[in-house]
């Protein structure tokens, strides 16, 4: 089976980037969404991008924006895929592909299986995005998509095990989880987690 894929998300500085392509990490997140205390700018985000092997998905992370936003903001950062948090359907999604970014689909709701909407990964997360409250992924009559998905919301150190067991997910992503402070990272923290949900 291959190894689990494993997002490390709201990267802001450079010794967080670093920290996480050296623990292992698949993808790395730069939050473009308004309003969160991770969000960057795409000349940032560049700058942080520059330092991620190529064998490592940069994503630019969105919220309620539109398709021309999130077109700019990934032709002036450079990231390699977008996941778009939001009411976006198949056009948005078609539209996007064009342009041959990896697409994520972030989603509270329940989804029979990855690529409904044209997406690559899907993302099952909670219905408040990065706040780090995990939501009922353990209850019985969870249903795990099909396909390729990661689960997200609360998860840290401590619990992605077991929330690992509990859906059988393909992927895991984490930012809160792996924070000292709301909003900034801790570079022992992402080596514990992506140690932790590989283990
Ligand atoms: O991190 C944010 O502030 C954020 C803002 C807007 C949309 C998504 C955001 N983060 C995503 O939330 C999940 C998990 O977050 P957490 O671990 O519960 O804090 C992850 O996919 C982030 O990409």
């Amino acid at each position: 089976m291959a190894d689990l894929f494993v997002k490390i998300c709201g990267l802001r500085t450079a010794p967080d980037v670093d920290a996480a392509v050296a623990a292992g990490a698949d993808a790395v997140g730069f939050v473009f969404a308004p309003g969160s205390p991770r969000t960057v700018d795409a000349a940032t985000a560049r700058e942080l991008a520059a330092r991620v092997p190529d064998t490592v998905l940069t994503v630019g992370v969105f919220r309620g924006q539109s398709v021309e936003e999130v077109r700019r903001f990934a032709e002036e950062s450079g990231v390699r895929g977008v996941q778009l948090h939001g009411e976006e359907g198949p056009e948005d999604f078609a539209a996007l592909r064009a342009e041959g970014r990896t697409l994520l689909r972030a989603t509270a709701g329940r989804v029979e299986r990855c690529g409904e909407y044209g997406e690559d990964l899907l993302l099952l997360d909670a219905p408040d995005p990065g706040s780090g409250k995990p939501w009922n992924w353990g209850a019985a009559d969870f249903t795990a998509p099909e396909g390729r998905w990661l689960l997200a919301g609360g998860l840290n150190p401590g619990n992605v095990r077991e929330a690992l067991a509990a859906t059988a997910a393909w992927g895991v992503d984490v930012s809160s989880g792996v924070e000292r402070e709301r909003g900034v990272k801790s570079p022992d923290l992402i080596r514990a987690f992506v140690e932790a949900a590989r283990s």
